[in-house]
């Protein structure tokens, strides 16, 4: 698969090239950001950090207000920035709410109709994207990933790691949403994309439910601001996380965070902290 530049920016040092590719996974032409670190230009591949972005975000909100590339430049980290859903595949009602449908891909595969003609972002993130992206870069090195997101994308950081045991060296997020069955938003995205009666497949894709099937042992990191209006309405329920990993002896470090709201000046305060958890694994 190849891959159109439309567009390269200085950052740190390194390079934010603006990307655009066919996707045979969700049948649209999916954007991205990548972020290669100075290091990329050397004969050695460097490890990857995806970042998973939140409702009505595209791969912009995190390259542009994140400020994951201050560390993961002194780290020598390439950073991927990817869209939230497919854009513009005409189905109705598809641009209707920001919580569903467009910039709200939730990163699952639709097994409902009509969403099933392209809302598969958790096959865009866990395989299309990485295996078009590992073979067209070659500064990247495909065996050291790392993943994390914010709300609706710390909700696919975690279960992307959780449901794929090996697959990331680690895994954190900002604000996620911890425990999808159980929030508004969740039941509408897993009611909508997976049937209100498919509750099986809904616990597929929950943290909360997921973690103590998870073989491994965890370092799991979450920072939530205790200002965040979400986690006021009960759409992040972190503690229902933090109860289901103390039940299954699985380590998860919550850390909340003081007065701090939803907002990427929240993520951007805390972004270094997040790269330096995925550098002591992706360079370990
Ligand atoms: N428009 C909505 C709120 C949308 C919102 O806050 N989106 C967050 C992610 S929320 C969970 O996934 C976000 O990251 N927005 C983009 C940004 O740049 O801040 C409403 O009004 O409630």
């Amino acid at each position: 698969m190849s891959f159109e530049t439309t567009g390269t920016i200085n950052s740190f040092g390194g390079k934010l090239l603006k990307l655009a590719h066919e996707s045979k996974v969700t049948n649209t032409q999916m954007k991205l950001n990548l972020y290669l670190p100075p290091q990329a230009s050397s004969s050695k591949p460097v490890p990857v950090l995806f970042y998973l972005a939140g409702l009505t975000c595209t791969g912009d909100n995190g390259a542009e207000k994140g400020f994951f590339q201050h560390k993961a430049s002194e780290k020598g980290i390439a950073v991927v920035y990817p869209d939230t859903s497919p854009r513009g595949l005409n189905i109705p009602g598809e641009d209707d709410s920001y919580d569903f449908g467009s910039a709200a891909g939730f990163y699952i595969d639709a097994t409902k109709e009509p969403w099933t003609k392209g809302y598969n972002m958790y096959s865009y993130i866990t395989k299309e994207l990485p295996e078009a992206l590992f073979s067209h870069f070659e500064e990247l090195d495909g065996n050291r990933v790392s993943i994390t997101g914010h709300s609706m994308g710390g909700h696919g950081a975690l279960t992307l790691y959780l449901r794929n045991p090996g697959k990331y060296k680690s895994v954190s997020a900002f604000a996620p949403i911890s425990n999808p069955s159980k929030c508004p938003w969740g039941e509408k995205a897993f009611g909508g994309y997976f049937g209100d009666d498919n509750k099986s497949k809904w616990a597929e894709h929950d943290a909360t439910e997921l973690i103590s099937k998870f073989p491994n042992d965890t370092d799991i990191l979450i920072d939530v601001g205790t200002g965040d209006n979400f986690y006021k309405q009960g759409q992040l329920l972190p503690e229902n996380l933090e109860e289901a990993a103390k039940k299954a002896g699985k380590k998860v470090n919550v850390r909340y965070q003081d007065g701090y709201d939803h907002s990427y000046f929240f993520i951007s305060t805390f972004s270094d902290d997040h790269v330096e958890h995925a550098a002591k694994y992706l360079l370990a």
